[in-house]
């Protein structure tokens, strides 16, 4: 797990080699403490230098090994002893130095960095701090301000920042290890006192407690009830605050209360499962691993709203050339405007030069004849979105890929239009979708596996964390987000008001509650969907109770909201009042408590106190309830695809790892008894009903989320 070397007859080269990132495992720990032991012994050896196989230096501590009991030599002497030799040492940086990694560089005494590498401590986004001590040396190096930033947020850095901060000695294009080797041949006579971190000041800022106290405040806003980053500011305070000696023991108590808590469970469990997410399979067998994705060498965008936008935006910025498409001069122009100066803005943001030579707008689909792959983002309804592939059938050439954005329609039902339904697929994405990091990937039961390929591999191109579901109303995001909003409707009814409904959810970690939300996506996007599937409007029986709808319990407060024109921050009303039309600071309104309170009246329902943890139960746990249900039905292949969806496309809190780990996090058989409870009150609403699956489970013992799918690989796959 590491490799000795003498080369140029006096320098020990030892080489990490756990690929693909090689972390620091128990075995690679053991391989370092043997090899550096080796060459502080050997007399022939003058200098050292460490780098990584494969052109990756180190991905930091073996994540995976954090779950167990903790093996192997522990991290920290093994550096102090690499620090403390009288040999110069050289870490030789490509690829990535990170966490561990970078911690293990901080105590070479000379840094060389590929051009191409990236350097961080990204333990905080792990629930965990830099505990080799990285809180100490790096604040020593670099001075607080800038080490504050680096380890309170985990952002990664280039090789140029880095040399810029100085946490590097040089940048250099060519090969690392052999400049790192001629650098410590240079070394060999030089005094190595001044190149030890830890025997440093830390340089303090004269305004260090008002530093301090503004990031604290400004994680505290942005990241409430995130426990991590604020410990890294403590410890960060010790380093400027106590001796090394010290402030290493604090930032090892600081660990401590990070290391086994849930929410290091949670953020480590959500890098998994980004990572697992990829990894799709289809009842056929084919799998990511062995279907290989068609080239997209052009495409084109049907419908310049908002959505299409977005996804021209996502296409162009990665060098794909896109012809968008709108049904009238002024929309194309309109379009046209809009697509150009948000890839402007894009460009500009990243530093780069914006590629609007990959656009073409038209308003004739014959245009699209030759392109590879074509997006439909046009307004949500069946019949023009199947008009528009039956025409596209028509003019696009046989081998075309057709894709659709519906956020909920059926995609087999379009593939059905076409002369080519095994490349008709769903790409789901959120808004705006050049923003939001989430794509869902409709599998019809129609579309091949070179089409899913396809449809992945652009969405990770594109810089997505894409996910395939299988198609049914609402997929997986909008399937749950429906039992999720119905019960806020429902505890509107029974007392609640929005403010507190959407401040419990914020204090959950959630950054909007679901009616503030609301009022941002728009309350009439969803009325339109209810009156189409004849949830209220003229279509509507007469004879239908008022609180009763298709067979179940029907809340019609947003409706009755939308009726007022009160569709949310663009119409500067909703579930709140703003200061204009699109204005964003929601304040309550005493006419919705009128409305509130009038509808309580006219049905006799008396209101009643409700807890925060009422409506996080109700809420959250009728949403985990409705993914056990897509679990079974075999929409989604695992528990971690539904977490993934939640967190990159709803907002749901990462350090509470997506609805369906929390729900493990709370305990199955918890989670059971309150909706067994909840229904018990409400027998008149489905959701509330605990699924089979569920059950399950509960019978099995719970076990942890990442073996649910060893208790659901026998039903019907629609994936
Ligand atoms: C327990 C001992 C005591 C140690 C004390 C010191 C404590 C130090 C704390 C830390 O160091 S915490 C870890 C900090 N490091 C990170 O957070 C880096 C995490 N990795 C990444 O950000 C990325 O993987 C990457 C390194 C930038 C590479 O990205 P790329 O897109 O090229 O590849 P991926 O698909 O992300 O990863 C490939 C493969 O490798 C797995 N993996 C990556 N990093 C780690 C890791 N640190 N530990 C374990 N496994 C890791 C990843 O899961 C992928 O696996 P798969 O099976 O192929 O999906």
């Amino acid at each position: 797990m590491a490799r000795y070397e003498l080369v140029k007859r006096s320098v020990a080269l030892i080489t990490l080699t756990n690929p693909p990132v090689n972390a620091l495992s128990s075995a690679v720990r053991h391989g370092i403490a043997k090899t550096m032991e080796r060459a502080l012994s050997d007399p022939k050896v003058t200098a050292v230098v460490i780098c990584g196989e494969n052109g990756r230096f180190c991905g930091g501590a073996d994540i995976r090994e954090f779950a167990g009991p903790l093996r192997g030599p522990p991290l920290v002497p093994l550096l102090d002893l690499i620090e403390a030799g009288e040999k110069p040492v050289v870490a030789a940086i490509e690829g990535v130095a990170l966490g561990g990694g970078l911690e293990l560089a901080l105590v070479c005494h000379y840094r060389i960095a590929h051009f191409k590498a990236r350097l961080g401590l990204p333990e905080v986004t792990l629930g965990i701090l830099p505990a080799a001590g990285g809180t100490q040396r790096l604040p020593r190096l670099i001075g607080i301000p800038a080490a504050l930033e680096l380890i309170t947020t985990g952002r990664h850095v280039s090789a140029q920042e880095a040399l810029k901060l100085g946490i590097v000695d040089q940048v250099t294009e060519q090969n690392a290890c052999e400049v790192a080797v001629e650098f410590a041949l240079r070394a060999i006579a030089k005094p190595l006192s001044s190149r030890r971190l830890s025997s440093l000041t830390t340089p303090c800022p004269p305004n260090l407690d008002a530093l301090l106290e503004a990031v604290t405040m400004q994680i505290q806003k942005k990241a409430r009830g995130v426990m991590a980053p604020l410990a890294c500011v403590q410890a960060v305070r010790a380093a400027a605050t106590m001796p090394y000696s010290q402030g290493i023991k604090r930032e090892s108590e600081l660990m401590a209360t990070l290391f086994h808590s849930g929410q290091a469970r949670a953020l480590q469990y959500c890098f998994f499962a980004e990572r697992t997410a990829g990894k799709w399979t289809l009842p056929s067998g084919a799998q990511w691993n062995d279907t290989k994705p068609r080239e997209i060498r052009s495409a084109a965008v049907i419908g310049l709203g908002t959505m299409g936008r977005g996804i021209a935006v996502s296409l162009a910025r990665v060098g794909i050339p896109v012809i968008a498409v709108e049904s009238d001069k002024k929309l194309l122009e309109t379009g046209r405007q809009m697509v150009i100066g948000m890839l402007e803005r894009d460009a500009k943001r990243r530093g780069v030069s914006a590629s609007l030579n990959l656009l073409k707008f038209t308003l004739s689909l014959e245009d699209l004849k030759d392109v590879d792959l074509v997006i439909e983002a046009v307004f949500e309804d069946m019949a023009l979105k199947k008009s528009v592939f039956r025409e596209l059938s028509k003019v696009c050439r046989p081998a075309t890929l057709l894709c659709t954005n519906t956020s909920g329609l059926d995609v087999d039902a379009l593939a059905g239009v076409t002369d080519r339904p095994q490349l008709v697929i769903g790409m789901h994405f959120f808004s705006p979708a050049h923003v939001m990091k989430l794509l869902e990937v409709v599998c019809g039961p129609r579309s091949s596996s070179e089409t899913v390929a396809t449809a992945m591999s652009l969405g990770k191109r594109m810089g997505k964390v894409s996910v395939a579901v299988g198609n049914c109303p609402g997929f997986v995001g909008n399937r749950m987000l429906k039992p999720y909003s119905d019960q806020a409707s429902f505890l509107l009814e029974e007392g609640a008001t929005p403010e507190q409904i959407d401040k419990a959810l914020e204090d959950f970690g959630f950054a909007m509650g679901v009616f503030r939300m609301s009022d941002l996506a728009g309350l009439d996007v969803g009325w339109r969907v209810r009156k189409e599937s004849g949830l209220t409007g003229p279509d509507v029986d007469p004879k239908n109770p008022p609180r009763w709808r298709q067979g179940r319990k029907y809340c019609p407060i947003p409706d009755m909201v939308c009726e007022q024109g009160r569709f949310g921050q663009k119409t500067g009303r909703g579930w709140y009042v703003y200061d204009k039309p699109g204005g964003t600071n929601a304040k309550p309104d005493p006419l919705i408590q009128n409305l509130l309170e009038t509808y309580r009246s006219r049905y006799g329902i008396k209101p009643r106190n409700i807890t925060d943890q009422e409506i996080i139960e109700r809420c959250l746990f009728a949403l985990a309830n409705e993914g056990f249900r897509i679990l079974e039905d075999g929409i989604a292949a695992r528990p971690e695809d539904i977490d993934v969806i939640y967190l990159f496309g709803y907002g749901f809190p990462r350090h509470r790892g997506g609805p369906m780990f929390y729900a493990s996090m709370v305990g199955l058989q918890r989670v059971l008894e309150r909706l067994e409870h909840y229904h018990q009150a409400h027998p008149d609403v489905p959701h509330l009903e605990p699924s089979p699956l569920l059950k399950k489970l509960v019978a099995c013992g719970s076990p942890p989320v990442q073996k649910w799918r060893e208790h659901i690989k026998t039903m019907h796959s629609h994936l």
